[in-house]
């Protein structure tokens, strides 16, 4: 005779519980820079407090809006510095509508509780497009073409003009923006070579190349691709720019520390370079208008443009999506997957019909600190926990079974009471 085991049921999930702050009262969140209104309609659809702004705010009245909000959401401009941050006594979680989080002191951020995130790669694709305009626009001086004719001067010439066909694209930096800028380039019949600190593999008929030397030597066109680091800061100067071949045109559309400014200027003017493309600078005025100055200004075939690269309707509308998407998620659950400065956890939402209340608690990743945690917890059913570290912080995630009410406000002021605690919340 045979037997059968009986099919395996799984367990019946009802809705998930909508999870409300215990502690945080009404969610108010600072928007700075013209955060797109795709995320600005997220945040209000989650019920919160918005204060948004078109531009960025002076660090002084930033210093003072800060005080009072959950959430800041900006863009490249504003600096969240210490000094900053220290005022925001009440802040949860910072968005950077953008790719770069350098202008948030991510250490001190994590250090207090405070989950970042950003876009990782939602305007790659706008920065890579802007790129294969400007070689061809450099390699056909379409800058000076077009400011002389402006001026009412005709200068139909080839000379120095050429097609971007079988030339050679030195990338620096192979991550999101540089992967895409090759394979584009690719497509149009240029030889692609790049430069990076990881092995990445190459796409389409790219080839790596050792060092940054090697490719500053090879390349016709050098496109910067990398992040603001100790290690990239003034990366291209006057030795590299005289590595590159003469008349051989630059592209920077990364961060403004990269370059050494007076260097490529000098290059421009005595013809080193042949022309170059300059998104970003070391620095940056606060606000559009007539206020921007440069050494780069009036150099030949030299195209600058304020920081847009990323500044497409494309990008950032989907920039908008994802990221008040995070900070919802965060803010209402706790999920901190995607974060740029704290470790990366989640957990399944309890279901609606449960007494389940979630407590997050950021704390000092020292020994002993979860037994003391689970000591306070013993009391209650733990249902799921997840903890996980990033350097000197962790952060714990518990759901726990509490049937009593009037027991959430002792669960709270115990583990605050740890010695380990950074920042502990509720979710209930
Ligand atoms: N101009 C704009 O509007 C604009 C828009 C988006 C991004 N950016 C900037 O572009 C940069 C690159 O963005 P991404 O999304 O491609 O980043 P990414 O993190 O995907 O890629 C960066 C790459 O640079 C490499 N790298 C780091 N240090 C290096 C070094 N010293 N030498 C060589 N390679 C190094 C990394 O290994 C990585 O592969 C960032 O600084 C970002 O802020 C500017
Ligand atoms: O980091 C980025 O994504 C770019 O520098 C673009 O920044 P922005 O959103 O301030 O234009």
């Amino acid at each position: 005779m045979t037997t059968t085991s009986p099919a395996r049921q799984p367990v019946k999930a009802g809705p998930p519980k909508a999870l409300k702050p215990f502690n945080n009262g009404e969610i108010k969140i600072l928007l700075l820079e013209g955060v797109n209104a795709t995320g600005i309609k997220i945040l209000e659809n989650a019920g919160y407090q918005i204060e948004a702004h078109a531009k960025a705010l002076s660090p002084e009245v930033l210093k003072e809006k800060i005080k009072d909000v959950h959430a800041i959401g900006l863009r490249s401009k504003t600096q969240l510095t210490a000094e900053i941050l220290a005022e925001a006594k009440k802040l949860l979680v910072i968005g950077c509508f953008c790719i770069g989080t350098n202008q948030v002191d991510l250490e001190y951020a994590a250090a207090h509780g405070i989950a970042v995130f950003n876009s990782p790669f939602s305007n790659s694709r706008s920065v890579a497009e802007l790129m294969i305009c400007e070689i061809i626009a450099l390699s056909r001086q379409l800058g000076d073409r077009t400011t002389e004719l402006h001026q009412g001067t005709w200068n139909k010439t080839s000379k120095n003009c050429n097609e971007i066909r079988g030339k050679t694209l030195g990338i620096v930096g192979y991550g999101h923006i540089g992967a895409q800028l090759s394979v584009i380039a690719d497509a149009m019949g240029m030889v692609v070579i790049f430069y990076d600190v990881q092995q990445i593999m190459p796409l389409g008929l790219a080839k790596p190349v050792d060092t940054l030397d090697e490719l500053l030597a090879q390349a016709d066109y050098v496109s910067l691709h990398v992040p603001e680091t100790d290690e990239t800061k003034n990366m291209i100067g006057e030795r590299e720019v005289n590595l590159m071949k003469k008349g051989a045109y630059l592209l920077q559309a990364s961060r403004g520390t990269v370059v050494d400014i007076p260097a490529v200027a000098a290059a421009l003017r005595s013809g080193q370079l042949g022309g170059a493309a300059i998104d970003v600078y070391p620095v940056e005025p606060f606000a559009n208008g007539p206020n921007f100055e440069s050494e780069l200004r009036g150099c030949p075939n030299t195209i600058l443009t304020p920081h847009i690269g990323g500044s497409t309707e494309e990008a950032q509308s989907s920039i908008g999506v994802e990221v008040a998407s995070a900070l919802v998620r965060y803010v209402n659950n706790g999920t901190t997957l995607g974060a740029v400065n704290f470790p990366e956890c989640d957990i399944r939402s309890p279901s609606a019909d449960s007494k389940t209340v979630r407590l997050l608690n950021t704390h000092h990743n020292v020994p002993g600190v979860l037994k003391q945690i689970n000591k306070v917890l013993s009391d209650f059913n733990i249902e799921k926990q997840i903890v996980d570290s990033r350097g000197p912080i962790a952060y714990l995630m518990a759901d726990i079974n509490v049937e009593h009410p009037e027991d959430y406000q002792k669960i709270y002021e115990r583990i605050e009471a740890l010695a380990s605690n950074i920042r502990t919340r509720l979710l209930y």
